[in-house]
């Protein structure tokens, strides 16, 4: 059966990585029988600039249809200054949102090959696998209140409430467990207990739901700790799950661990399993149009979109061994080059992975 790929290139580096993204999926539709068909949409800045809103009906519709979608990259200081719900990272919040994509997995692996860009010795990083689960449509992402407003006295005030209910902890942690059960068995989550009362439920639900799966050995950290664990030593971690804004922090140190943050894919995924697939970096707007942007971490998407959700786990395995292979023939996007290595523009980065895949 054919899948529907809807690709929201968005802002900045966005357009950029995503069409050697496509140019892999492509590939693999050509010479290997993948069995899709490609749509766009636009969404973040792009979309207010010619639309008005940054999720325009029609973009929603056809994101609803669609079977997976990759996602590029949006915001920039161009609508910094829009109002909240015209601002870029709106309509992406809101996309996670409609879509009920809870589930965010941000996988942390480094390539041997990249060891010198990690921030950190070698011995301290090699072998470095860890999956962060992060909790993506609730939060203090989306918790009422929310707004701005004045004091009595006159003073400008603003606020945000993190609010989580038992439901949406369950289910992020019950995927966790999954997930941890699958790789190396050890679950970390990852909260602020000893200060939010949103912490402590959050960790008396993941205690309920450890003696489910005996299997799994459960752990808790704070997440002040967990930041600096993760660059103290990394790899006592195997799978962290935890909350959307602390996810999203973690995941940006992790990445530096792997040399670049252009080099780390995510799924976000719903309950049946279909998902939105995107690097995690943003649009990169110090860099954008010179086609020196990592397209990898989008390839890596792709591979991510082929194994969880259009069940190709082998093409999953062939885009990633790519990967490894470009990279052991010295192709180096900027962010990763080192002195012996040529330097490779995103386009030639995405042209290597097409050819070893051919
Ligand atoms: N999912 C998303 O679309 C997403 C994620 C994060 C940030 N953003 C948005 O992106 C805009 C810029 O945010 P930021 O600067 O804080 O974060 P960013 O991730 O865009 O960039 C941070 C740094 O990493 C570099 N970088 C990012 N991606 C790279 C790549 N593929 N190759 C090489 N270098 C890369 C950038 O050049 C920059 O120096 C903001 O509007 C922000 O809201 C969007
Ligand atoms: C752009 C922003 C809304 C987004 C987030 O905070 O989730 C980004 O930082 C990410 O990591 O995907
Ligand atoms: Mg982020």
């Amino acid at each position: 059966m054919t899948s529907r790929i809807l690709v929201m290139p968005g802002d900045g580096v966005g357009p950029e990585i995503c069409r050697e993204a496509v140019r892999v999926l492509d590939v693999l539709a050509h010479d290997h029988g993948l069995d899709i068909e490609l749509d766009e949409a636009l969404v973040g800045g792009a979309a207010v600039d010619s639309a008005g809103d940054p999720l325009p009906e029609d973009s929603l519709a056809a994101a609803r249809e669609a079977d997976a979608i990759l996602f590029g990259a949006i915001g920039g200081p161009k609508w910094d200054s829009q109002p909240r719900d015209k601002r870029p990272e709106s309509g992406l919040l809101r996309l996670r949102s409609e879509l009920g994509l809870f589930a965010n997995l941000r996988p942390a692996i480094l390539y041997s090959q990249l060891a010198h860009a990690s921030s950190l010795k070698k011995e301290i990083v090699a072998g470095l696998d860890i999956m962060i689960v992060r909790e993506l449509t609730g939060g203090i992402y989306f918790g009422k209140p929310a707004g701005q407003g004045t004091t009595d006295a006159g003073r400008r005030e603003a606020w945000n409430t993190m609010r989580y209910d038992e439901d949406e902890i369950v289910r992020i942690g019950r995927r966790a467990f999954e997930i941890a059960r699958a790789r190396g068995g050890r679950l970390c989550s990852v909260d602020k207990a000893n200060v939010l009362d949103v912490s402590q439920l959050w960790r008396d639900v993941m205690n309920e739901l450890a003696t489910a799966y005996p299997d799994v050995e459960l752990s808790h950290m704070y997440v002040d700790n967990a930041a600096m664990q993760l660059v103290r030593a990394p790899k006592q971690f195997d799978t962290i799950v935890t909350t959307n804004l602390f996810g999203d922090i973690l995941s940006d140190t992790a990445a530096m661990l792997t040399g670049s943050i252009g080099m780390l894919p995510s799924a976000s995924l719903d309950a049946a399993g279909c998902g939105m697939y995107e690097p995690v970096h943003g649009s990169a707007p110090d860099i954008a149009g010179q086609g020196v942007a990592n397209p990898l971490a989008t390839i890596l998407s792709v591979a991510m979109m082929l194994r969880y959700t259009l069940e190709r786990g082998d093409l999953a395995d062939k885009v990633e061994t790519a990967v490894g292979a470009v990279l052991d023939r010295g192709l180096r996007t900027r962010d990763i080059m080192d002195d012996e290595t040529q330097v490779a523009s995103t386009q030639e980065m995405g042209g290597a992975i097409v050819d070893m895949l051919r």
